[in-house]
């Protein structure tokens, strides 16, 4: 019988569905298999650093929650410990409260943390650990846009959202004669509006990636109105921009404390305004924003959720401190955390750039 250990376990990041499906995976394994008992840290890294934000973790909790959105540990994206932000008189101020933290788990008497989350809350996972905390790693979001794994879950459930608001998009678009643009997240990682794109049926794809031409749109555009159809679909990642151009942002990293990462809306609003330039056409902006997020997980998001939750055990028993769980060619494997830190993008010379494009789909290049 292996060695039962008390672990915590955190979310970090904006949420994604999944959560609680792996929460559940990993308290279930761990309390049958191993005997581990579960410590509940709240609002991601803020639970170790205030005061009253953790909790017994038992399978009881966990009752119920597989099919449910969000996270019942609640999470925190403007929690990093290593420029955490305090509020002092008016103003807020930053400091590094990474020992503290560190402090924190030896009270709580954690044999290791369990850190899920996106690039941010891995890489301070990885920072942590090189000042000797135990940490394990399982990656989410729905970006898809993590190193180290070739899928994270909640990028399933968001394609499938992002595919029908497009399917709906195009009765409207059509009835109008519109030109319809869909903005849709996935911050400097084009991997959710591709491939929702390509399965929601978009005409105009444009990415990250890929800086675009207003006038190459406008051609686009202008030749589907001669086959007499004058209503088009614009996927546009929130993360594009125009040749030349910049990215279109609503907080800057440092206009919101604790942060640390830009915040990004409205590149569907500057492509507007410039096709509106060139074209007769009514033109519509739709901002998904949340709704990409909330709700509950796709089936294929809960098994992979449920099999890193399941997965990230094996880490710990085998001393794998440091690494995260991690989905290869179909297997769950440990990889480096140091991994997550680097960020993965849309090739823009691969298979589904290149078909797409084959297709007749423009990417505004
Ligand atoms: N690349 C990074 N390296 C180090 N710290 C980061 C990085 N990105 C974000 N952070 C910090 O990590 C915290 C959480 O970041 P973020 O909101 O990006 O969450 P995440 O875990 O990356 O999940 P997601 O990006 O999917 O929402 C923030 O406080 C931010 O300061
Ligand atoms: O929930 P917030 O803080 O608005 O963050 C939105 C960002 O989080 C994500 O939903 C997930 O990383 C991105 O696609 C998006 O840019
Ligand atoms: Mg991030």
């Amino acid at each position: 019988m292996p060695r039962s250990l008390r672990l915590g376990v955190l979310t970090g990041g904006g949420d994604c569905p999944g959560l609680n499906a792996l929460i559940r995976g990993l308290v279930k394994r761990g309390t049958h298999e191993f005997g581990h008992e579960f410590v509940g840290i709240e609002n991601g890294y803020m639970g170790l650093v205030e005061a009253d934000l953790t909790r017994p973790l038992t399978e009881e909790d966990t009752r119920g929650i597989l099919p449910k959105g969000g996270t019942i540990l609640g999470t925190s994206n403007r929690a990093n410990p290593f420029i955490y932000a305090f509020r002092e008189g008016n103003r807020w101020v930053e400091r590094d409260v990474s020992d503290a933290v560190l402090r924190r788990c030896e009270e709580l008497k954690l044999d290791g943390l369990v850190a899920v989350g996106g690039d941010g809350t891995l890489s301070i996972a990885h920072r942590l650990s090189e000042k000797g905390l135990k940490v394990v790693g399982c990656p989410k979001t729905i970006d898809n846009d993590l190193c180290g794994t070739d899928q994270t879950f909640g990028f399933d459930t968001a394609r499938l959202i992002v595919t029908e608001a497009l399917d709906r998009l195009h009765s409207t678009a059509e009835s109008h004669d519109r030109v319809m643009l869909v903005e849709i997240m996935g911050r400097h990682a084009g991997f959710l509006t591709l491939e929702s794109g390509l399965a929601g049926g978009a005409d105009v794809i444009l990415l990250p990636e890929i800086p675009y031409r207003v006038e190459s749109i406008v051609e686009k555009l202008r030749a589907r109105a001669t086959r007499r159809r004058s209503f088009s679909i614009i996927a546009i990642s929130e993360g594009a921009f125009p040749v030349g151009g910049t990215l279109a942002v609503l907080d800057r990293a440092e206009d919101v404390p604790g942060r640390g990462v830009v915040r990004l809306g409205g590149s569907g609003k500057v492509c507007a305004d410039l096709l509106a330039q060139h074209i007769e056409a009514e033109i519509r902006v739709n901002v998904l924003g949340h709704l990409q997020r909330g709700g509950s997980p796709s089936a294929a998001d809960r098994v992979l959720a449920t099999r890193y939750g399941c997965g990230v055990l094996d880490l710990v028993r085998d001393g794998k401190w440091d690494h995260m769980v991690a989905l290869r060619a179909g297997e769950i494997v440990a990889v480096p955390l140091s991994e997550s830190r680097k960020e993965r993008r849309v090739d823009p010379s691969g298979d589904l750039v290149r078909f797409a494009k084959s297709m007749g789909i423009s990417f505004g290049d």
